[in-house]
């Protein structure tokens, strides 16, 4: 995809008049990958939801805007936590079910394909009730890959995965969705090492960038550069006080 935008959220989000985070300051770059880690609870799905304008309950003062002006709805596809299947329908059904909503014919071979690709093409017809938790995620990933959108959010879309699907599904995201701008929320500092041209720890002090590895998204798993930000950074999400700034 081209010229997908950038995205920019800064202000402040609070709960019921209970602030949640006050003065962030927060952009993803377009076309690339923007890893956002921290404690449970600090607020990054709130983010996501935000800018997903799904954040029911929560009042935000500040400014979310794409990087070239336009607008945010219509151009998001945000791939919850949850993984918010309909349990009547098939997944096939589940998958197709944004173009359905919109009114638009649903690509049958693209659907194959994906399903072919995420490990489910046997499993097309099951119902949601049918699939372990694994299955559920990567049917819930599916449906996000079908949804042709210039900005993808992805809240913790492998935490389901056993290790060796986990890598092969980040390897798939990372080419199915090149050139786009992506946010994933992910508690696993090596996903972030891997899948981050951005890599930003949030904390009750606010936003602190760390350095990516270099190289292009995925990067290897055993990459050296991968594995020293990896660990740096759960040394990081390891300490009890607030984040100091960051060095490498
Ligand atoms: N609808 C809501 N009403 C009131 N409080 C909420 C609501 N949704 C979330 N919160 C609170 O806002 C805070 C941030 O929640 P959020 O889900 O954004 O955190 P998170 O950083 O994504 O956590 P985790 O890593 O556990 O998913 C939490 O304390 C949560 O209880």
């Amino acid at each position: 995809m081209k010229d997908a935008p950038s995205l920019v959220l800064k202000g402040s989000a609070a709960f019921d008049g209970t602030p949640l985070f006050a003065d962030l300051s927060f952009t993803a770059p377009g076309g690339c990958w923007t890893c956002l880690l921290g404690p449970s609870g600090v607020g990054k799905s709130t983010i996501l939801r935000l800018l997903a304008g799904l954040a029911e309950g929560a009042t935000f003062t500040g400014r979310m805007q794409a990087g070239d002006g336009g607008p945010l709805q219509g151009r998001i596809a945000l791939m919850a936590q949850d993984d918010l299947l309909l349990p009547w329908l098939t997944v096939e059904a589940n998958v197709t079910l944004g173009a359905r909503l919109r009114g638009e014919t649903p690509d049958r071979v693209r659907v194959g394909q994906v399903l072919e690709q995420v490990g489910l093409g046997d499993l097309a017809a099951r119902r949601p009730s049918e699939l372990s938790g694994g299955q559920r995620q990567r049917a819930a990933l599916a449906r996000t890959l079908m949804e042709d959108r210039a900005i993808v959010l992805l809240d913790e879309p492998f935490s389901a995965l056993d290790a060796r699907t986990r890598a092969r599904m980040q390897e798939l995201t990372a080419a199915t969705l090149a050139g786009r701008t992506v946010l994933l929320v992910t508690h696993d500092p090596g996903e972030a090492a891997r899948l981050g041209d951005k890599i930003v720890v949030m904390t009750e002090a606010g936003l602190h960038d760390l350095p990516p590895p270099p190289g292009a998204v995925p990067r290897p798993v055993g990459d050296p550069d991968t594995l020293t930000v990896q660990a740096r950074l759960l040394e990081i999400l390891r300490k009890d006080e607030t984040c100091a700034p960051l060095t490498t």
